[in-house]
């Protein structure tokens, strides 16, 4: 297993920490269910496309039970699951970043923040996921799947990152176990993966509140080794 990449850190000094992926539906809502129950923190998914159906926020209210105090209005929702680029065209509006503000949240809440699809996915004209990343300010955790295929995607989505100069916390597998992709993402991207959550029979509740011993890493590197009720 990778050392840890921050041996000089024992803690990441943020306020909150942003959960990408390699893909949509890679599991960054499962994922960041799982964060949010283990690092007893709220939830803001700033920019959701598709049908109320298919929202995270609701989502993470299901699997979590937190109050929905805790979970933010999204900045934007668009009702065509498409790019948000393409889910705002189709209703004659534009993504301005200049709208899309952290909420007001209280001093000692951590805000797990959950991006739409992939770090290069169009918002508008100017500007993609990354950007508000960027603006944003919080480490990322990047979420990949565990199979084949998630080398190359986790590698692409790193390098990225570090062309902006982002601060990436790690990365949380996710899916059945597979350690030679393990080893591979820690050795070929010089980074920890923080976190391997398996592949569940069923997604509620209990599932995610299972997932906490796993989550132990990031519950250490952002100091948020809260004793949970
Ligand atoms: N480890 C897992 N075990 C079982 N089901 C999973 C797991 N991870 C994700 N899923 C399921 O796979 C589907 C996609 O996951 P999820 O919604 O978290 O993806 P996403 O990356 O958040 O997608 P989007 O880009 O739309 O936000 C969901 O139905 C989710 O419940
Ligand atoms: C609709 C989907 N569930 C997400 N909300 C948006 C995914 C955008 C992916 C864009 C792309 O990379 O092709
Ligand atoms: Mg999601």
């Amino acid at each position: 297993m990778k050392e840890t990449i921050f041996p000089g850190k024992t803690t990441l000094n943020s306020a909150g920490l942003f959960v990408t992926g390699t893909d949509t539906e890679v599991g960054k809502t499962f994922v960041a269910a799982s964060l949010v129950k283990a690092l007893k923190a709220s939830y803001w998914k700033p920019i959701q496309t598709g049908p109320f159906k298919d929202h995270d926020s609701p989502e993470i209210q299901r699997l979590t039970g937190i109050d929905e105090t805790s979970i933010y209005s999204c900045s934007y929702s668009f009702p065509d699951p498409l790019s948000p680029h393409a889910a705002a065209k189709n209703v004659d509006k534009v993504i301005d970043l200049e709208n899309i503000r952290l909420p007001e949240h209280g001093a000692e809440e951590f805000l797990v923040v959950e991006g739409a699809g992939g770090v290069l996915v169009p918002l508008n004209d100017d500007f993609m996921m990354i950007d508000l990343i960027v603006r944003l300010g919080f480490p990322v955790v990047i979420v990949a799947r565990s199979g084949l295929g998630t080398i190359n995607h986790t590698l692409l989505t790193l390098e990225s990152l570090r062309s902006r100069e982002i601060n990436v916390a790690g990365v949380i597998m996710n899916g059945p176990a597979n350690p030679g992709n393990r080893n591979a993402i820690e050795k070929y991207g010089d980074i920890e993966v923080l976190a391997e959550l398996p592949q569940c029979d069923d997604v509620s509740f209990n599932t995610i509140a299972s997932l906490k011993p796993k989550l132990q890493r990031v519950t250490e590197l952002f100091g948020r080794n809260v004793n949970n009720d």
